[in-house]
């Protein structure tokens, strides 16, 4: 399928605020591209309309053309990672992914593999509320994957993760660009940006900053997107 997610004049209004702001833009497959932007500029509810959690105010979100409630299979087609909390506490780990896969014609076997992919087969029985935040990072990111899905959309994913997580999520995240999967990954995390992504999408106050090559970033990414984002922090110095 096509695999490419296209944004049109997506616009989201809260009351009288704008959280996105007439964005039109696209995010292509084989390679990672970064959603930048300040607290409150938008990202998560750009990702939340993609996925069909959210409605559009006006303006189109969709995957291969089709938006996201006319996908006939859809955690085989897009996989989300938004909140990693998002297990019930009471359920074990491998219970989550099954459930997940039932309810998605997805096959059981898909389960232990994802939680091998994960990291998390030797706890994949024990309940989800006793998951360090890490480890339910990692859940939600397996859960993600439950469909082998060519679509994939990050939400902070580095958050909670170690040291040895971050690299581990890098590669990942590298890993399934390379095998011609779509991956938009929104982080706050600079440094990690400039070793992942090979392309950014930067917002602020729900509109369309820069939509570049990580190539044409000139000096540091922290400078660059500073710079960029001068006018539109809401919050902060
Ligand atoms: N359900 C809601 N009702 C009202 N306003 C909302 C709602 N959800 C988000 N907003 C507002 O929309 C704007 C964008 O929020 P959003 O969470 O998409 O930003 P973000 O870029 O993901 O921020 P952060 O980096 O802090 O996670 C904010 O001003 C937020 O207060």
């Amino acid at each position: 399928m096509n695999q490419t997610i296209t944004l049109e004049g997506l616009t989201k209004r809260y009351g009288r605020a704008t959280a996105v702001d007439e964005l039109t833009c696209a995010v292509h497959p084989g390679v990672v591209t970064g959603f930048l932007g300040p607290n409150g500029a938008g990202k998560s509810t750009t990702i939340r309309m993609i996925v069909g959690l959210d409605r559009p105010s006006s303006g189109r979100a969709a995957v291969g053309g089709r938006p996201y409630h006319a996908l006939p299979a859809p955690l085989r087609e897009v996989g989300v990672l938004l909140d990693g909390r998002s297990a019930h506490p009471r359920r074990s780990a491998r219970d989550h992914l099954r459930m997940l896969a039932a309810s998605n014609r997805i096959r059981d076997r898909r389960v232990t593999a994802v939680l091998e992919q994960v990291g998390l087969d030797g706890v994949a029985d024990r309940r989800a509320g006793t998951f360090s935040l890490g480890m339910s990072q990692r859940l939600g990111i397996a859960a993600a994957l439950l469909g082998d899905p060519g679509v994939l959309i990050f939400d902070e994913p580095v958050n909670g993760l170690d040291p040895g997580g971050i690299r581990w999520i890098r590669g990942l995240m590298r890993g399934l660009a390379a095998e011609g999967r779509t991956v938009l990954v929104s982080s706050h995390l600079l440094a990690e940006m400039e070793q992942t992504a090979d392309h950014l999408i930067v917002i602020g106050r729900g509109r369309l900053l820069a939509d570049t090559p990580m190539t044409s970033v000139t000096g540091s990414l922290e400078d660059a997107y500073l710079a960029l984002t001068a006018d539109s922090v809401e919050f902060g110095s």
